[in-house]
Parts: C-alpha cells; structure tokens; sequence
C-alpha cells in the first residue's frame, strides 16, 4: 500500500496511561496545525465498536482463547481497511490506541495462544501495514491495575478484570517486542508523571515527522 501519511500506535499494559498520554499528544498535533486522526482498537469504526462490544462483556466468560484472537483481528481488519488506510492515503497522521501488539502480548502470551500464531492471523488482518512508530508506555503490571482500580470512571472490562499473572505476561511480551524491533518501538518508563510521560512520547513523534 502506497502511504503518504505517518501511522503511529501506542501500547502497554492496561492503565499505563495510553489514553491520556493520547489526549495531550492530540492537543499537541492540533496546536501545531498537524492534519491528524485519533482513534482505537479495539473499535473506531461501527462495526469494530460492535466487536468490541462483544469481546470485552463481563458477562461472556465462556469466550475461548482463539475466539478471542480472532474477533480481535477481525476488528483490525475491518477497522484498518475503512479508517486507517484511508487516512494514511490522505497524508494524515494517524495516533491508534492499541494495534497488533496488543494481541501478541494479549493473546500470544497472556492467554499462552503463542506469539507466532497470533502474528500469524494478523498478518492475514493487516497484510504489510505495520506502524511507522510504535510508543510503548511501560509500568510494572501492579502500577497499572492500581491507577485502574482508583481511576474514577474507568470501566473494568473483562480484560482488565484478568489477575496478576496475566498482566505480568503481557508486560513482560511487551518489552520482548521493544528489544526485538528497536527502530519500530520507543520504551518509554511511564511510571512517572502523566506530562513528563508525554512530553517524552512527543519528542518521540517530532523527530519522525520532520
Ligand atoms: N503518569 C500517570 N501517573 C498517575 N496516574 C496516571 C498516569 N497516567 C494515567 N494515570 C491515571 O491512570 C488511570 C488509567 O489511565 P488511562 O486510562 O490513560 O490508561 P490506559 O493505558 O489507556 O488504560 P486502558 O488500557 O485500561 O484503557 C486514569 O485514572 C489516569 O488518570
Ligand atoms: C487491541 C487489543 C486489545 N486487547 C485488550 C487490552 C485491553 O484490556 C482491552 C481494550 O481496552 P482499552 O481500555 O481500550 O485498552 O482489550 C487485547 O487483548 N488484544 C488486542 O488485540
């Protein structure tokens, strides 16, 4: 796919601060006149919000493992083909909550699916698109599940609602993946406070732009 725009994730652990990490950053592309689109997996469009839905009810906790993987990535495809690529055709920047490393370290680690099958329904999903920048918001699984646990408002999904352990894994996947693809991914330490933690993440997006 031919692309003129710039696609940048972020990722980390549940209550690592994407979400507001994304509100400054967004305030920051609009400040500096940046043509630019915000939006999230899994979700942003109809019917991946549909998908969403379904995938992180309390209630469905019979949903299986591959079940899981696989609505994800149907809410990638979908989502990519309608919303992404048409921005990153039109130039734009593109800041997405969550993308296929949320499923490696969700599901090919956490759930104990295996990184490589998972990888393997992704690239089915995505095809070549990967992003141009990925910001990975790092803090230990406990920091994160307390900043949720006393976040006002904050919905516990069924994910969220995943112990410990599981938490652990996805971290630990996480910083696999940042060692692995280093020109990809910037570690950035998120225990800090929220607009250190963005101006970083920031700086990060600058000097891909330029
Ligand atoms: N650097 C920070 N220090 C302290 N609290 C923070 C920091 N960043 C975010 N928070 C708080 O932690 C909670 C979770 O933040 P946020 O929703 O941005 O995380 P998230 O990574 O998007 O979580 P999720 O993946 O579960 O949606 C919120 O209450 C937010 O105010
Ligand atoms: C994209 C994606 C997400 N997840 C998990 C991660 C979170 O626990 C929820 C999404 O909730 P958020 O508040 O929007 O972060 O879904 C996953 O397991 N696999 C994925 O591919």
């Amino acid at each position: 796919m031919k692309r003129n725009g710039l696609f940048i994730t972020l990722e980390g652990p549940d209550g690592a601060g994407k979400t507001s990490v994304l509100d400054i950053l967004a305030h920051r592309l609009e400040e500096s006149g940046t043509d630019y689109l915000r939006t999230r997996e899994p979700g942003g469009i109809r019917i991946s919000e549909k998908i969403r839905e379904i995938i992180l009810d309390n209630d469905h906790t019979e949903m299986e493992a591959r079940t899981e993987a696989l609505l994800y990535a149907a809410a990638r495809r979908q989502h990519l083909v309608e919303k992404i690529v048409p921005a990153l055709k039109a130039g734009k920047v593109v800041l997405c909550d969550r993308f296929i490393d949320s499923s490696i370290a969700y599901q090919g680690a956490a759930r104990g699916i295996g990184t490589e099958e998972v990888r393997t329904i992704n690239r089915f999903a995505i095809g070549s698109t990967m992003p141009d920048l990925t910001i990975l918001l790092d803090v230990p699984a406990e920091v994160g599940i307390r900043r949720i646990s006393e976040g006002r408002g904050h919905e516990v999904n069924r994910l969220d609602a995943e112990g410990l352990d599981f938490h652990r894994k996805v971290r630990d996947e996480y910083l696999r993946i940042a060692e692995s693809e280093p020109d990809r991914v910037v570690l950035i330490d998120a225990t800090g406070s929220l607009e250190g933690t963005a101006e970083v993440a920031w700086d990060a997006i600058k000097s891909r732009m330029k």
